[in-house]
């Protein structure tokens, strides 16, 4: 049984890594609340407003999932309560959030992570983080297309998402909620290259039976298409 949590900047390729696993490893993905969320298009509108309603809003979305997650222990995250600060912290720092907003999250997200160390698993089983550069994430950002995230919509979205890049590096150094890996989101193309995927496939397997949380004998399915 196994969580797997992925991580990485917007348009990394989480969600669609994370159906592609779900698929092939036979356990149930959780999505971020993106399509679904009212808060989103309100803050990109006005960040300064909306920062630490939209943290709290995932926050509270990421706890739930998370906390799921960790009881089924058969689970594949698109992003995780562990990623929350790196985004509120960089928002704090460009002056998104005042200082009882500060104050407040970090009591509210220190409450939810000591809740946590109750559970009977405690901590996922595997990180796999998603680089990429600023120019991969955003043409991804562009494929997608939500119109609120493009340059086009803000200007100062360009500084926004160089410095989230930022503050990706030391937050994936620090990390140490459970063992990790990274993948290279810039030449492997998982999404349309089969042979790509493959080979990310292949390495996140070879860490889990390296990990001792699949067996030595697990074969990949033959009665799947992966990449639809
Ligand atoms: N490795 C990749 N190669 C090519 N396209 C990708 C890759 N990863 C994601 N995409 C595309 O980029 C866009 C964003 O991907 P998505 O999975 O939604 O990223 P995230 O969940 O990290 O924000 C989608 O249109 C997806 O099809
Ligand atoms: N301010 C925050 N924004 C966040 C957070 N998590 C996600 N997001 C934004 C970034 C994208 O516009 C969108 C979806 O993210 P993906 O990486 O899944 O593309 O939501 C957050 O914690 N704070």
């Amino acid at each position: 049984m196994t969580v797997i949590v992925l991580s990485g900047p917007i348009g990394a390729g989480k969600s669609s890594l994370t159906k592609i696993l779900a698929k092939y490893l036979g356990t149930k993905p959780f999505y971020e609340s993106v399509d679904n969320n009212p808060v989103l298009p309100l803050f990109y509108a006005d960040p300064q407003k909306y920062a630490f309603l939209l943290q709290v809003f995932f926050l509270n979305t990421r706890f739930r999932s998370i906390k799921d997650a960790l009881t089924d222990d058969n689970n594949v995250l698109d992003r995780s309560i562990y990623e929350d600060a790196l985004f509120f912290q960089m928002n704090a720092d460009i002056g998104r959030a005042t200082t009882e907003e500060v104050d407040t999250y970090y009591e509210l997200l220190n409450n939810m992570m000591g809740q946590l160390e109750h559970m009977p698993k405690k901590n996922p089983d595997l990180l796999v983080h998603i680089n990429v550069s600023y120019d991969t994430m955003i043409k991804r950002i562009q494929k997608r297309g939500r119109p609120y995230e493009q340059l086009s919509y803000d200007a100062t979205l360009e500084d926004y998402y160089k410095r989230l890049l930022r503050y990706y590096e030391p937050w994936y150094e620090k990390y140490d909620y459970s063992p990790k890996m990274e993948i290279n989101g810039d030449e492997l193309d998982f999404v349309s290259n089969d042979h790509d995927l493959q080979l990310v496939l292949d390495q996140i397997v070879a860490k889990l039976k390296d990990l001792g949380k699949l067996p030595t004998s697990w074969d990949k399915p033959t009665n799947i298409k992966i990449s639809q």
